[in-house]
């Protein structure tokens, strides 16, 4: 199977492992309530302090924050992560109940009352559905802005999680060494429903230079009308077999088969998205499923790949990384992406990936609980 497509397949639930992880005690929980889907992450510990066999409190491993201190057991343990459609959001909250995550500030033991109410939460959902939380749990949603997460999320990945960040050139994935000292700047760019493109700084600093509606949800949205999948998965799988050709108008269809050397052109670029609709005498049912699906895959990718080159070169950014749940590690998105990129940028700039894609906001809030030693952790 190919790679794209595994990750793609892959269990509802994944994990980070902290170090020391063995056990099951729920720490912390943060929640991303986004346009399409919300993304919950955790982690669970080991809170029992108990001696191992050769007599060691297993907290006395728990590295994770700087000056070493077994308060924060949480570090010795899982992140733990799961997403749901934003439109079952009841699922959601039933998983959250059903594992008691909504608990979380039970671990530590000073924790007030009022802390263990509370959890952190971004994305719009967080402002949405902040009563429908309070009602069903009877916790309330500690705001924590969404582009902060975002970055936050990333740069705790780009720092502290190896391998995360790859790029994708000819089919293959290349896992890419970060050097902490030269990290910045760098362009986010998250792909969720819609598109936000964020120039990065270092820690905290950033701007958000740019952004498109044209994104996740458009290709979601759009694709769902046109080919009547039950499920972005499905869409996703049938642009695996598609051809966009069949709908795409290519340079070589303009040009009479061939090339348009004096503007860089192959004869198979494509012209125009979906441009042969225009001049064929047929419906849409004429077309297949598969072919649609490609196209529209192809032409916002390639889209989004554009833009962010263009913002890239505003400010001079060769480091492009990209997030979000459209990616879902699907090999065709990350090409045409990189493709674009490689191209618009004449191979200056470089696009890479996230691992954790889809869960920047939710790692961006989970490490907000600053208070808790969060911000610092390490991973293994
Ligand atoms: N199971 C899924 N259901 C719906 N959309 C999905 C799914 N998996 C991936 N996606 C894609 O991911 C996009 C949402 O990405 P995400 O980063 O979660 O953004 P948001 O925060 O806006 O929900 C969707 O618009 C869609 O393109
Ligand atoms: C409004 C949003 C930040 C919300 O985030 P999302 O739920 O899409 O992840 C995002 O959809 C966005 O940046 N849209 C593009 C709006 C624009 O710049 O035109």
């Amino acid at each position: 199977m190919e790679v794209g497509m595994r990750r793609q397949l892959e269990e509802r639930e994944s994990k980070i492992m902290l170090p020391n992880q063995s056990a099951d005690e729920v720490s912390h929980l943060a929640v991303d309530i986004g346009g399409s889907l919300i993304k919950v992450v955790y982690s669970s510990s080991n809170n029992n302090n108990e001696a191992d066999d050769k007599g060691k409190k297993s907290s006395n491993d728990c590295v994770g924050i700087p000056n070493g201190s077994s308060d924060y057991p949480v570090l010795c343990g899982r992140l733990h992560f799961a997403k749901f459609e934003t439109s079952k959001i009841n699922d959601c909250l039933e998983f959250i109940s059903s594992k008691q995550l909504h608990r979380c500030g039970g671990w530590h033991q000073e924790a007030s009352p009022h802390d263990k109410n509370i959890i952190k939460a971004t994305g719009g959902g967080a402002y949405k559905f902040a009563d429908l939380f309070k009602e069903k749990l009877g916790v309330s949603l500690d705001k924590v802005d969404e582009m902060d997460c975002l970055v936050a999320g990333s740069n705790f990945l780009l720092k502290t999680v190896h391998p995360e960040a790859f790029t994708y050139i000819d089919g293959r994935e290349e896992y890419v060494q970060i050097d902490h000292n030269d990290l910045y700047p760098y362009l986010l760019v998250n792909i969720g429903s819609g598109v936000s493109m964020i120039k990065v700084d270092g820690d905290g600093k950033f701007d958000r230079v740019s952004g498109t509606s044209v994104g996740g949800g458009t290709f979601w949205g759009l694709g769902k009308l046109l080919t009547k999948c039950k499920s972005f998965d499905e869409l996703l799988e049938l642009s695996h077999k598609g051809n966009n050709r069949v709908i795409d108008m290519l340079v070589g269809d303009i040009y009479g088969g061939g090339d348009y050397p004096k503007i860089g052109l192959s004869s198979t670029a494509i012209a125009s998205s979906f441009g042969k609709a225009i001049s064929e005498n047929k419906e849409l049912e004429d077309y297949g499923r598969e072919d649609i699906s490609r196209s529209l895959l192809r032409m916002i990718s390639n889209n989004i790949g554009q833009i962010s080159y263009l913002n890239a070169l505003r400010f001079g950014l060769k480091r492009i990384f990209f997030g979000g749940f459209f990616i879902r590690g699907h090999a065709y998105t990350m090409d045409t992406i990189s493709v674009a990129v490689h191209f618009w940028s004449k191979g200056e700039a470089k696009a890479m990936f996230l691992r954790h894609e889809g869960f920047l906001g939710a790692l961006g809030a989970f490490t907000s609980y600053k208070s808790h030693g969060l911000d610092n952790i390490t991973t293994h």
